[in-house]
């Protein structure tokens, strides 16, 4: 018999494997808006010519705060829980590397539900920067990778990317306003097909599609 990947009647709770779940709402403003501040620091850092004191000095600040935040620190693997008004559930690791609301790395690209899949909007700076003025090419593999992932979470097939490939069609510009699209094609088996692009004015600059596996959880 084959059975083609369909979606879990439930999701499975994370705590129940021992990771820290972390409710959306409960995630204080203030984390929010510190990390938006390091975001604005890496920036600054990574353009800066300040003098060499002066740099000194912001070096010494930073260590300061580092050793005071990383007192109390969350395990890796935290996954944030968001509840939906519509009774829907959807897990996403806490420290997200594309998504993650309280990762400083991540831009973070917002996915919300639109036209049959999801859908966001993301502005890069230079931190993202590869060839002059424009995104790296990992970089928009890795928002690729994120959409098309999330695409099958939210359809209830999540799984893990077993094949990627992006096709860059256009450079993809730094500091201007980009919009990600992705979706659930069909599925074979635990294989889940999804396809996904990134557009810069209507005009799409990267497309790409994926194999997610759905995984089985142990127990
Ligand atoms: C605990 C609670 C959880 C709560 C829920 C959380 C929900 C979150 C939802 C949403 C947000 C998340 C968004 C994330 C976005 C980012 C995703 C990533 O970056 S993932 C990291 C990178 N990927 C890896 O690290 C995978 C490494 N690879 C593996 O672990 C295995 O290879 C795996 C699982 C992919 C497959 O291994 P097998 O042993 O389970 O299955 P086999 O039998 O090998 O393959 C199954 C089918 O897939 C095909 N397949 C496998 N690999 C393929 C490949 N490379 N190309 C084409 N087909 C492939 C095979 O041919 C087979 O197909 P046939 O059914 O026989 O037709």
């Amino acid at each position: 018999m084959t059975v083609h990947a369909e979606p879990v009647a439930e999701l499975p709770d994370p705590a129940d494997y021992g990771l820290t779940v972390v409710e959306a709402e409960a995630l204080p403003a203030e984390l929010i808006a510190l990390v938006d501040q390091v975001r604005a620091l890496a920036d600054a850092v990574a353009h800066t010519e300040a003098d060499p004191a002066e740099l000194a000095e912001a070096g010494a600040a930073v260590a300061a705060l580092t050793e005071r935040l990383g007192a109390t620190r969350r395990m890796t693997g935290a996954m944030l829980r968001q509840r939906h008004p519509d009774g829907r559930i959807e897990y996403n690791t806490l420290t997200n590397l594309v998504s993650g609301p309280v990762n400083p790395t991540a831009p973070p690209l917002e996915l919300t539900e639109a036209d049959g899949g999801l859908r966001g909007e993301v502005t890069l700076n230079g931190t993202y920067q590869g060839p002059p003025g424009l995104v790296h090419g990992g970089w928009i593999a890795a928002m690729l990778d994120q959409a098309l992932g999330a695409a099958a979470g939210v359809a209830g097939m999540p799984g893990l990317t077993a094949n990627l490939t992006v096709d860059y069609r256009k450079p993809t510009p730094l500091n201007a306003p980009l919009t990600v699209t992705s979706r659930v094609t069909g599925t074979e088996r635990r294989k889940v097909f999804v396809s996904a692009e990134i557009r810069h004015n209507g005009e799409i600059t990267a497309e790409g599609t994926a194999i997610m596996v759905q995984i089985a959880l142990p127990g």
